[in-house]
């Protein structure tokens, strides 16, 4: 449903209802804050009043229907949504408490201290190693000895090492789709960000890539704060701490994964976990 077009009274009841918030699984702290944080895409209304914390180290699931609000509202975290020219925001979104919407703030540092992860893996037409190093060689880092150290060191923290060892300088093209994804979450890693945002990173894997892509997600864990688009419900059980479920843009229940999974206390979101709607 288009959130611009929301009719019925019974939907403007439920669309106006207040987010429920059970305890969040707590890392060290709140890596990102957003408060009262509103978008509109030209004159439509993307997002409503999103208030909610991530924490630091934690793995943050955004669930919900398709056209709720979870890609725009993951995109706001880095600022990917500046790129379009009617977007309007009100509110805010502190990053380590920095504002990033705050005049002044620069975009580029700010992207680069949040990895980014699409739906669909996107190597460069370039090696695997140059892929993984990329991130160093536009910081003008040519040192051969820190290029490759680099490599390894993301290649195995994106549990793609022992697979690609051999062939480093092949095409990255040559890959499987799920080698391609963690070849991106290597090549995200290797920026060294302080957070992993990834819009749907299995959504064109096959269910064994798929669990490989899981699994490296649970052992990043701790070293970042990840927040994960997602549609699986199963998906954001297994993988996430914590859980926020959007509708029609607005933020209806955040917490702990258990709960909200075990216990959701809003009607929708009972709904869609059990799988009435969406
Ligand atoms: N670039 C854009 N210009 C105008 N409207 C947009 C744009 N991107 C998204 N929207 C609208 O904003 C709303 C939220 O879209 P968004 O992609 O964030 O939802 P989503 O929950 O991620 O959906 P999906 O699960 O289908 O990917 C939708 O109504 C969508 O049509």
């Amino acid at each position: 449903m288009n959130i611009a077009t929301i009719e019925s009274p019974e939907e403007r009841a439920a669309h106006d209802a207040k987010t429920v918030y059970h305890v969040a699984e707590s890392g060290q702290g709140a890596a990102i804050t957003i408060k009262d944080f509103n978008l509109w895409y030209g004159e439509v209304q993307a997002l409503y009043g999103v208030d909610m914390e991530v924490q630091r180290g934690m793995v943050t699931a955004l669930i919900g229907p398709s056209g709720c609000g979870k890609s725009t509202l993951l995109r706001s975290l880095n600022r990917m949504n500046d790129l379009i020219d009617t977007l309007r925001i009100r509110g805010e979104v502190r990053v380590n408490g920095q504002d990033i919407y705050a005049p002044g703030t620069d975009v580029i540092a700010l992207r680069k201290r949040m990895g980014m992860v699409f739906q669909k893996p996107n190597p460069f037409p370039k090696s695997i190693y140059e892929n993984v190093v990329f991130p160093l060689r536009v910081e003008g880092i040519s040192d051969r000895s820190m290029l490759d150290e680099a490599c390894e060191r993301a290649l195995k923290g994106a549990a793609l090492w022992n697979e690609v060892k051999d062939r480093l300088q092949e095409s990255a093209l040559g890959l499987s789709g799920g080698q391609q994804q963690r070849l991106c979450i290597a090549r995200a890693i290797a920026a060294e960000p302080e957070m992993l945002l990834m819009d749907e990173p299995c959504s064109a894997l096959d269910p064994i890539a798929t669990a490989k892509v899981e699994d490296l997600i649970g052992d990043l864990r701790g070293q970042f704060s990840i927040v994960i688009v997602t549609h699986s419900m199963q998906q954001a059980a297994r993988v996430s701490d914590n859980t926020a479920f959007m509708y029609l843009g607005k933020l209806i229940e955040y917490g702990s994964t258990d709960k909200v999974f075990t216990n959701p206390l809003d009607s929708r979101t009972e709904d869609y976990i059990t799988g009435r709607f969406g």
